[in-house]
């Protein structure tokens, strides 16, 4: 699946070089960034990054009726601490044009993509995105250009979220400098979900970082478990979009109703 995602990438490069050679590569947004990673370490419980998705591999067309502006504002009033925007377009039907859209809302946006080029990054910092999202499988061969990518991020103001699916992927994505880890629950070959991924991975937090469980979610029990093994943050996609009532479907997910507090813990940390 991750080569059939490079591969859908060929063109957007192919632009991304053209316009560096012309000079026209939109310049860096020189904006105050909202820190993703502060956002999600003070929220007094489990916290939610609510992605904007109209479509995806596994669900195919999900909700292409809602509109980036209308979803983050519905997840700003339903709780969310952040907002994940897929931005891919021949798999997600997405556009960077969603990020402008979803800045109304004030929260930290995360740009997801499948980023592997320092073009990509480039291209990023001229969107209002707080952070960008790498994935460390794509890096296994080249683990110095994840290390560039983070460095290059940080350098425009942008932060960075790290995926991981395996134990030695969390010391690539550390050796990289990664400080937000975020676990995908999916299997990008299978496209099955199964939370026990970060039930098991989320033993090997350490201190200074922050954690987020992703895919799969749609249960405020999910929230309770996840932050009981030390996640800061959950990301919720497709579940979030299928509902009727975004913002009634976050502040359920939130438990934010008597009895349901998503309490945050860390029982389970390694030494750092
Ligand atoms: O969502 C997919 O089908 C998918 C398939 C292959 C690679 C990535 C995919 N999704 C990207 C994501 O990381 C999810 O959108 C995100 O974790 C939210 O997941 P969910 O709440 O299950 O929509």
């Amino acid at each position: 699946m991750l080569d059939r995602f490079i591969e859908a990438k060929k063109e957007e490069l192919e632009r991304l070089r053209l316009q560096e050679a012309n000079g026209t590569l939109p310049a860096p947004l020189e904006i105050d960034r909202p820190s993703l990673k502060r956002q999600l370490q003070e929220a007094p419980s489990v916290a939610v990054v609510a992605e904007y998705k109209r479509a995806s591999p596994s669900k195919g067309i999900i909700n292409p009726r809602l509109g980036a502006k209308e979803a983050a504002e519905a997840y700003a009033a339903g709780g969310a601490a952040a907002i994940s925007v897929l931005t891919e377009k021949a798999h997600f039907h997405g556009s960077l044009a969603f990020l402008e859209r979803a800045q109304v809302a004030g929260l930290p946006l995360l740009r997801k993509d499948f980023l592997f080029h320092p073009l990509q990054i480039a291209e990023s910092a001229a969107t209002p995105a707080a952070a960008v999202l790498l994935i460390v499988r794509y890096f296994l061969e080249t683990p110095g250009t994840l290390k560039t990518l983070v460095e290059q991020a940080q350098a425009y103001g942008l932060e960075t979220v790290v995926e991981v699916f395996s134990e030695a992927e969390i010391d690539l994505a550390r050796q990289a400098g990664a400080d937000i880890i975020q676990v995908n629950n999916r299997d990008l070959d299978t496209l099955q979900v199964d939370l026990d991924r970060s039930y098991a991975l989320g033993k090997r937090k350490q201190a200074g970082e922050v954690w987020i469980s992703a895919s799969g979610i749609n249960a405020p029990q999910h929230c309770v478990a996840l932050g009981e093994r030390g996640f800061d943050a959950v990301l919720v996609g497709t579940w979030l979009m299928q509902h009727k009532e975004p913002a009634a479907a976050l502040r359920y997910l939130r438990g934010v109703g008597p009895g349901m507090a998503t309490a945050k813990s860390t029982p389970f940390f390694e030494q750092g």
